[in-house]
């Protein structure tokens, strides 16, 4: 029986890989590009096939015992370490609380609506900052607290760029790094909701705003890293991908380990999530902790969607191109450039080679359906932003064009909490969306409060006539019946 709170032995052997020319370096320092050839990096253990040692079965039962550990470093996407990135000691494990984000099952009145299509949502906005960057940034900062204690640095400056959600998890975990990783977050001026906006600068990060969209701000930080001392925590980042691997782990943990006949969907924006999800369902398929793997489904906007384009086409004609980006509710995923491009179409090739075809496709899906997805979802006891609401729509598109069927399980991702994106369900109830979205509120789907009784009747009435006055009104209002 493996010991629950023990913390791992093994040590792999961690190398960055370039996808672009296949060079390989050792992980002492922090890379993001490719010193050869400006390629995106996978981090790779080079030792992984030690991990062959054990069965399936038995990987199963290290990871179903460490979920009951009482150890901070293995509460939470610690647990499946040995698959993540096993450099890190104890010591430098950073825990907030992040992982272990539950599946909500559709309710039965939900499901009908959809045909009686199964599905369910991963609440990725119940993470410490209240999405799934939280996963990544857990990973990213232990390693950058590996790099202190290894290397004896004293103080590291964190930059990103962000579209609300990775600023809001890089300011949290730097603020609680006591002082040795400092945050500065680079944000496109006016596309940020507020909320998100309020999260870095009440962690104390030096907020700086950029005039444009996201890939304006990619491109500064982007420049930082290359010339400057500074540890980018953006995706291209391959820290972060290796953090967010435990998505795909816990949704296969959640399940009992049995993905045949789920569909996975997923947003793509800067596309790091996506491809760190196919990577951790192949890595669990290659040691048999899976002997199925889930289909995946990314999910764009018609107004963000470079990746969709390029699948659009036959195989033979594929070209990438980034596009220019239009305003998005889904705004997290708002992104014409995505940096992770080269990692989606590596892993969608391993997918395709094992699962074959239609285990990986792309559906594209209108600004109206991704808000109307959000409000349909949270109707029914979800707590979907925005970009879950793509999801929903993804799910409702692939329906249509008869890429999924009723039986298989889809499972959506909330990739953070409804209330970061609030503002844009007020835009539809109140009907101020600006053109520009191409969003028209169906008054139907409008939810607005009532008031049941004018301010000067609190002045004019004694205080019980009030409280009498109001419930009446009250009463007339929901048409109540006297006991
Ligand atoms: N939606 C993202 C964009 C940046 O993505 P990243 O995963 O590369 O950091 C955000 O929240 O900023």
């Amino acid at each position: 029986m493996p010991e629950m709170n023990a913390f791992p032995a093994y040590r792999g052997r961690m190398e960055y890989f370039c996808l672009g020319c296949g060079a390989r370096y050792g992980t002492e320092e922090l890379h993001y590009t490719c010193p050869n050839c400006g390629g995106v990096f996978l981090l790779r253990d080079a030792g992984f096939d030690t991990l062959r040692e054990r069965s399936g079965e038995e990987w199963r039962t290290v990871f179903d015992t460490r979920a009951g550990a009482k150890s901070d470093a293995l509460r939470g996407i610690f647990r499946f370490y040995e698959l993540m990135a096993p450099v890190m000691d104890e010591a430098d494990i950073v825990y907030l609380g992040e992982g272990n984000t539950p599946i909500i099952s559709s309710s039965n009145r939900l499901s009908a609506q959809l045909g009686g299509q199964r599905m369910a949502f991963k609440n990725d906005g119940q993470n410490p900052s209240a999405s799934f960057k939280d996963r990544g940034m857990a990973c990213a900062f232990s390693f950058l607290n590996h790099l202190i204690r290894t290397r004896n640095l004293d103080e590291i400056l964190a930059v990103c760029a962000s579209t609300g959600d990775t600023s809001a998890a890089a300011a949290l975990y730097a603020s609680y790094a006591d002082g040795r990783i400092k945050s500065a977050v680079i944000l496109p001026q006016g596309k940020v909701t507020p909320q998100q906006l309020a999260q870095p600068l009440g962690s104390g990060a030096v907020v700086l705003e950029v005039p444009g969209v996201f890939d304006d701000c990619m491109k500064v930080v982007e420049h930082l890293a290359d010339n400057y001392q500074v540890a980018l925590l953006n995706s291209k980042n391959a820290w972060r991908i290796l953090g967010q691997e435990s998505y795909a782990f816990e949704v296969a943990q959640w399940y009992d380990w049995d993905l045949a006949g789920k569909a996975i969907f997923v947003p793509i924006g800067n596309a790091g999530n996506i491809t760190a999800i196919m990577s951790g369902f192949l890595k669990m398929f290659e040691l048999g902790i899976i002997t199925a793997l889930p289909r995946v489904f990314g999910v764009q906007s018609h107004h963000a969607d470079p990746v969709y384009r390029y699948y659009a086409a036959q195989p033979q004609e594929r070209e990438w191109h980034p596009v220019t980006v239009e305003p998005s509710v889904a705004q997290a995923a708002m992104i014409g450039n995505p940096v992770s491009f080269p990692r989606v179409r590596h892993f969608a090739e391993r997918y395709e080679a094992i699962a074959g075809p239609g285990s990986f496709q792309v559906v594209q899906v209108t600004e109206q359906a991704i808000i109307e997805g959000m409000l349909l979802a949270n109707r029914h006891g979800h707590i979907s932003c925005t970009q879950g609401g793509e999801c929903l729509a993804g799910l409702i598109r692939a329906r249509e064009l008869r890429l999924i069927d009723a039986e298989e399980t889809a499972v959506l991702d909330a990739t953070a909490h409804m209330l970061k994106f609030i503002g844009f369900q007020d835009m539809y109830f109140e009907n101020t969306f600006p053109q520009s979205y191409g969003i028209t509120p169906d008054p139907a789907r409008s939810n607005r409060p009532e008031l049941v009784i004018e301010a000067a009747e609190k002045e004019r009435l004694a205080p019980a006539e009030y409280t009498v006055a109001c419930a009446q009104s009250v009463v007339e209002r929901l048409g109540l019946k006297a006991r």
